[in-house]
């Protein structure tokens, strides 16, 4: 790491949380925090994850909303069975047709919540740490410069006890020590488990698909610096994992974000990946969305607008 990443990680990494809720919602005060579940087809995890936060609901969380994206299994049904809000993506904004992909409806759900911070934690997770919410919003609560605060932990892989974090270990850490070597100290950039400040979070684009975590980033860094930026140890995080060639095309969007939000061309989003059929591989071409929304803040310019709810 360089000097700015080593000082960084020296300075804003809590390997352990040395605070409590009640710590945190003294700290509160009149602040309000939003979680938001974004969600697509979790119908097997998404009450598991809503369970694990909604005991800090009304205290530490003032709501906890899944964000539905499009989902054809019982998704919704099983969120609102386990006492979540539940906003379909084109409940809100809904004169934008909606873009495929997790940014969007992460960006879509500033719109949905009020919230002054919000926190960002995935629908698929298997038996989440009841702290993860708590321990992400530590920083924003207690340290006034912080901005974004990523979580990291263990990522154990199918049966492996580590292992996850594909893209993350092969493409996105790579990428940051080559195009931003101060951001080599973070070590789950791609983590989706994050929290931030409404302000930040208003002021600067999404990417519609899965490049929307190291857009954030870099936005964040860009806006911020390192001093606005923190992260907090969560343990272990165990999710679905999906299969290879579908980390491919995810890789495809991060990649195509990080270069555009470091000024580098990137040819449209398209992947040619290759299935084998009998005894011959055939090209698999897929157009992969790569657009952005725009600060949410030039939608909504006037934080006193009233948000629907
Ligand atoms: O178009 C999408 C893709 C993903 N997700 C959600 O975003 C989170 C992370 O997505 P996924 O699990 O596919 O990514 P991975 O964790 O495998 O990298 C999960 O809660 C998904 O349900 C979503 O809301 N819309
Ligand atoms: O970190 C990663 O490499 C990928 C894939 O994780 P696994 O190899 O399936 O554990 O998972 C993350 O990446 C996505 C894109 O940023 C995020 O949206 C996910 O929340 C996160 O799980």
């Amino acid at each position: 790491m360089d000097a700015a990443a080593r000082a960084w990680f020296a300075s804003r990494t809590w390997q352990s949380a040395g605070w409590t809720v009640a710590e945190l919602v003294a700290a509160k005060g009149s602040r309000t925090v939003s979680v938001v579940l974004p969600a697509l087809n979790e119908q097997a995890t998404v009450a598991g994850v809503i369970a694990s936060i909604a005991p800090l609901v009304p205290t530490l969380v003032d709501e906890l909303v899944v964000v539905d994206s499009g989902s054809t299994d019982a998704t919704v049904e099983v969120a609102l069975a386990a006492g979540a809000r539940v906003v379909h993506r084109t409940d809100v904004l809904s004169d934008l047709e909606p873009l495929p992909g997790k940014g969007e409806v992460l960006w879509r759900s500033l719109a949905a919540t009020s919230g002054d911070l919000l926190v960002f934690v995935d629908s698929d997770l298997v038996d989440p740490d009841p702290m993860f919410v708590p321990t992400l919003l530590g920083p924003l609560l207690l340290e006034p410069d912080i901005q974004l605060v990523k979580g990291f932990y263990r990522r154990p892989l199918s049966t492996e006890d580590s292992g996850g974090g594909r893209v993350t270990e092969l493409m996105a850490r790579p990428l940051l020590s080559v195009l931003r070597p101060e951001l080599a100290g973070v070590i789950q950039p791609l983590a989706g488990e994050y929290a931030g400040t409404r302000r930040l979070l208003e002021a600067v684009p999404f990417a519609s698909g899965y490049g929307v975590e190291i857009g954030l980033l870099l936005d964040a860094h860009e806006r911020v610096g390192l001093p606005g930026l923190a992260q907090v140890n969560l343990g272990v995080r165990r999710h679905r994992n999906q299969p290879l060639a579908a980390l491919g095309v995810m890789a495809r969007q991060i990649l195509s974000t990080a270069l555009a939000r470091c000024g580098l061309p990137a040819a449209p989003g398209a992947l040619t990946q290759f299935v084998q059929v009998a005894d011959e591989w055939l090209p698999d071409t897929a157009a992969v969305p790569t657009a952005d929304r725009p600060p949410m803040r030039q939608l909504r310019p006037s934080p006193s607008l009233p948000r629907p709810r």
